[in-house]
């Protein structure tokens, strides 16, 4: 059935085009000529709203009308007598079965309205037509005609604006209010009496340098403390194990670092609560001991040191302490409140003592969770297996955790179908600090998800599909801090400390920095150093920022291509400076809210030096092949060198073969001379970029 046209539902009403596209117009519609087609729900509503017989009244209440404009004789002419001249075989064809629903609607209509006066609703995000005229009692016929005397074209099924439906009530007489619904925000947690508390395992994560034994250290912790019971139960990768020691219980979990660990605190989720270090005792602090440390401190998480390899006949525990004293770790024996405990992985020495210092740190901690309520919990790993579908290993953290439980993960949800322990043995429950791989989830979900029994299963997938939803529109990412809204965050009162991390070329220069970020503390704002280092900015680095919503300076180094991906996934703000003094006048300007980002450097491409030839008399050419991006004549370009950034300026020349170019794409070759500098070599990165000033 073709379209009715504009002049053709014109010519029907009796009306002239122009004025019908007038009205259609006032009443919101996008009409852009005579010839324009009309869908059949709009013809159908235009000639419902022409023929209503209360329009006259309407038209004399509602001054503020476009109808009013209108010739009476227009809009009166399709009255009651609109059906004999105007049913038409078009019209009937269109109106056809619909007459006789119309009428049945206007009975109803005067029917609810005789029963029902409501005189407050309550708003619902997402609700339709319909569904709100069901509300008020009225029928949605009439919410849609009123809808139009309002100039909005909606259908029965459209979804209402709360602004519109706010309309509609002022014209009703009807209070509404708009319902707060969090959609796909998970119930809270059910609050504990303190009696309800008992205590509960402890989590633990071994953290340390490569290579100084956090897989031989936890491999023997595993082996030494197999009850007899459980011999021949062979240990399952799960992702955390739990070991006894006199009766008590701690839980380790499997995949050992700092990177992991900050990696789920990134996503908010944080179970580990006390840390072992292990250094070596042949080795010392290293860079990633000191990475550690600093990724426990910034969680408030307390570390006991694991002093290893004590069995090498070159191992210096001395040492060690010594160098730990150094970045805040005083040794008990010393008088601070460090635990050391010598060990052997391989000899298997000093693990019961390990464990031991484990508890008692525990004891001190008072680990406490209800175990009678429902449980909630955080997923550590998870993984699709062929034969039993999604598999997560959670470790709950408050509540016992049942097998029929309905649950909701991340967006996974479902039933627990059953239960294991990391020994491979079926559980019927799961109380507080118990890791258990869970089966029956729709999904895989992701490590840091946060575990949460509901209801039943089909609150379960509401939530889920809500979360889904959500996930879409936006990505579950918190709001950073920026140097460049840290003043009005203060204002706020959303911040009283900042967090910084300080990576440099040379210590010098990360000391004298520290020094002066630290002086800028004050009384509105605490300024913490929560990890400093020489060398590129990580992928780490850009974790422990997001984790502990710091910013990162990076004083003549830059991020590698990881940690710049992550920094801009997690919006994490990476400052980039060359001169001390700007840092500081940046960070000073930021606390007074002066700080303008007038301009941004914009990233163009990266070069590789892959061949070099001296020229006498000119200088240095470097043969480069563009990896990304592009390098432009007249761009400025940075010299990096094992990510430290040795020049800044402009390139002298930029040719490919004989020629000058203006610019060199991705995948080609060109030589370069770098602008008074020649100290290039073989394997340098060439980066080019450009200052542009940010509109305001
Ligand atoms: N002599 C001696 N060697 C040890 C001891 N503990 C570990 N090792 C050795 O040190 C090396 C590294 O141990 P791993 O346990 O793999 O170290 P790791 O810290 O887990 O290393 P990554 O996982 O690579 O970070 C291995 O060759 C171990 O055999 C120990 O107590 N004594």
């Amino acid at each position: 059935m073709s379209k009715l046209r504009v002049y053709e539902l014109a010519r029907e009403l009796n009306l002239s085009s122009k004025d019908l596209i007038s009205k259609l117009t006032d009443l919101g519609m996008n009409i852009k000529n005579h010839m324009s087609t009309l869908e059949d729900e709009e013809v159908n509503m235009i000639v419902e709203l022409m023929r209503e017989p209360e329009m006259k009244e309407d038209k004399r209440n509602e001054s503020d009308m476009m109808i009013d404009e209108h010739d009476d004789k227009d809009t009166l002419s399709i009255d009651d007598e609109y059906e004999s001249e105007f049913d038409d075989d078009k019209i009937k064809q269109r109106k056809g079965s619909k007459k006789k629903k119309n009428k049945k609607s206007i009975a109803e209509n005067n029917a609810v309205q005789q029963d029902a006066v409501v005189d407050k609703i309550e708003f619902v995000e997402g609700m339709t037509v319909r569904e709100f005229a069901e509300l008020i009692k009225k029928a949605p016929s009439e919410v849609v005609r009123d809808l139009l005397f309002m100039k909005y074209m909606l259908k029965i099924n459209d979804v209402l604006p709360f602004e519109v439906a706010q309309k509609l009530a002022d014209k009703y007489g009807i209070n509404i209010e708009k319902k707060v619904e969090n959609k796909g925000e998970l119930p809270e947690e059910e609050k504990d009496d303190p009696a309800s508390l008992k205590p509960r395992p402890p989590i633990v994560t071994v953290m340390g340098h490569v290579d100084h034994g956090k897989t031989s250290l936890l491999d023997a912790i595993r082996n030494t403390n197999v009850t007899a019971k459980e011999v021949g139960g062979i240990t399952q990768h799960i992702g955390a194990s739990t070991v006894e020691l006199n009766g008590k219980k701690i839980v380790f979990l499997d995949t050992p670092g700092h990177e992991a660990f900050t990696s789920m605190r990134s996503r908010g989720a944080q179970v580990t609560d006390i840390a072992v270090l292990v250094v070596a005792a042949d080795d010392g602090v290293m860079p990633q001991t000191i990475e550690a440390i600093n990724h426990a401190k910034a969680a408030k998480v307390p570390i006991i040191v694991a002093i290893n390899k004590i069995d090498k006949p070159e191992a210096n525990p001395d040492r060690v302490k010594q160098e730990l004293a150094e970045y805040g770790l005083i040794p008990e024996e010393w008088g601070g409140d460090t635990i050391c405990i010598p060990v052997s992985a391989l000899k298997k020495q000093g693990i019961n003592d390990l464990l031991e210092m484990i508890l008692l740190v525990a004891e001190m901690q008072e680990l406490k969770a209800n175990p009678d309520k429902k449980a909630r919990g955080i997923v550590i790993e998870a993984r699709l297996d062929k034969g039993r579908g999604p598999v997560a290993t959670a470790i709950v953290q408050s509540g016992t955790l049942r097998v029929g439980d309905a649950i909701i993960v991340g967006t996974a949800y479902g039933k627990v179908r059953a239960m294991f322990d990391d020994k491979g043995k079926r559980l019927k429950e799961a109380g507080p600090s118990t890791p258990v791989e869970v089966i029956g989830l729709s999904e895989v979900p992701e490590a840091g998800d946060l575990l949460v029994v509901v209801d039943d299963e089909k609150k379960a997938r509401e939530l889920a599909e809500a979360r889904k939803e959500k996930m879409k529109e936006t990505r579950f990412v918190s709001q950073k801090v920026t140097l460049e809204d840290l003043f009005n965050q203060m204002q706020q009162g959303n911040i009283k400390e900042l967090n910084v991390i300080i990576k440099a070329d040379v210590q010098g220069s990360v000391e004298a920095l520290k020094q002066a970020i630290l002086k800028l503390s004050s009384n509105e704002l605490r300024v913490n150093v929560l990890h400093e280092g020489v060398g590129i900015i990580t992928e780490t680095d850009v974790m422990l920022a997001a984790a502990s919503n710091a910013i990162i300076i990076g004083f003549n180094v830059r991020p590698d291509s990881k940690a710049k991906d992550l920094a801009e996934r997690e919006k994490v703000d990476i400052r980039l400076y060359r001169i001390i003094y700007d840092v500081i006048d940046d960070i000073e300007k930021a606390l007074k809210g002066l700080l303008e980002p007038e301009y941004r450097e914009v990233y163009l491409g990266r070069a590789e030096v892959r061949q070099l030839f001296k020229v006498s008399g000119l200088g240095t050419v470097a043969g480069c092949y563009v990896l990304d991006g592009k390098i432009s004549r007249t761009s400025s370009v940075r010299l990096i060198r094992d990510g430290v950034v040795v020049y800044e300026g402009k390139p002298a020349s930029l040719k490919r073969f004989k020629d000058d170019v203006r610019e060199v794409a991705a995948g080609y070759e060109c030589g370069m001379m770098l602008d008074k500098y020649n100290d290039i070599k073989e394997g340098d990165i060439i980066e080019a970029f450009i200052i542009e000033k940010v509109q305001q």
